[in-house]
């Protein structure tokens, strides 16, 4: 298949797509990705030696993920986004990609995202997901509980897609999960410092990540259902 159309914005206009201005704005659409392309991505997905988001490097990932996200962070698609959420010029912020193979239990607690995002968009490749809760995303009304729920929680399957304003009660998270789960990530930023800092710093988290992998699981197996991180 050729990769012209993995990502298309006129995509987002089907009629099962969800905006929600309130309590913050966000967006579920489903149906993002070809049929088609599900064997060249999954094969050209990197692999990383541990788990959570690292920033994208074009070097850990073959052609077909390139150019997803090639497209994932073109203008056009950040327009589309920002007429869906009431976000003037989101094409003009610098974008950071950040990619995840697989997670531990640590990940997913609630949060906001930090202050120095305008917007988050989360593109889900899991061929399939177990029947569980676990993993799936939710959007939430309150900091403090997982099961606050402000529309039903999202599968991170294959082509599921998820964006939100970042707002100080854009709260979401997941219930605690480990094992493979592909996601990738892409977030408009306040400036190019903050791109620079932040990818400074997930490159080090991956090399920190490579040797001590087994604690940070172990960390994260028993946190709490409903834990909090600041943003
Ligand atoms: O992977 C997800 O579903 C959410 C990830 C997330 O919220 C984050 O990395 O800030
Ligand atoms: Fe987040």
């Amino acid at each position: 298949m050729n990769t012209a159309a993995l990502l298309d914005p006129a995509r987002l206009d089907r009629s099962d797509t969800e905006v929600h201005l309130e309590p913050f704005p966000f967006m579920i659409a489903h149906g993002q990705l070809p049929d088609e392309a599900r064997e060249m991505l999954d094969r050209d997905f990197p692999r990383y030696a541990s788990a959570g988001f690292f920033p994208y490097d074009p070097a850990d990932c073959g052609p077909s993920i390139r150019a997803l996200v090639e497209q994932f962070t073109a203008p056009a698609f950040a327009r589309a986004i920002g007429r869906k959420l009431g976000i003037a010029d989101l094409e003009r912020y610098p974008t950071l990609v950040t990619i995840c193979r697989s997670l531990n239990k640590r990940h997913g607690t609630i949060h906001t995202d930090s202050r120095s995002k305008i917007a988050t968009a989360l593109l889900y490749l899991n061929p399939q997901w177990p029947d569980t809760s676990e993993g799936c995303l939710r959007f939430l009304s309150r900091i403090d509980d997982i099961d606050a729920m402000l529309v039903p929680e999202l599968k991170p399957l294959y082509g599921e897609f998820a964006v939100f304003k970042r707002c100080d009660n854009s709260f979401h998270g997941h219930l605690p999960y480990a094992g493979e789960r592909r996601v990738i990530q892409v977030a408009w930023l306040t400036s190019e410092d903050e791109k620079q800092r932040k990818t400074q710093r997930g490159r080090f988290a991956r090399a920190l990540k490579s040797v001590l992998g087994a604690l940070d699981r172990r960390f994260g197996a028993k946190r709490d259902r409903s834990a909090a991180h600041p943003d």
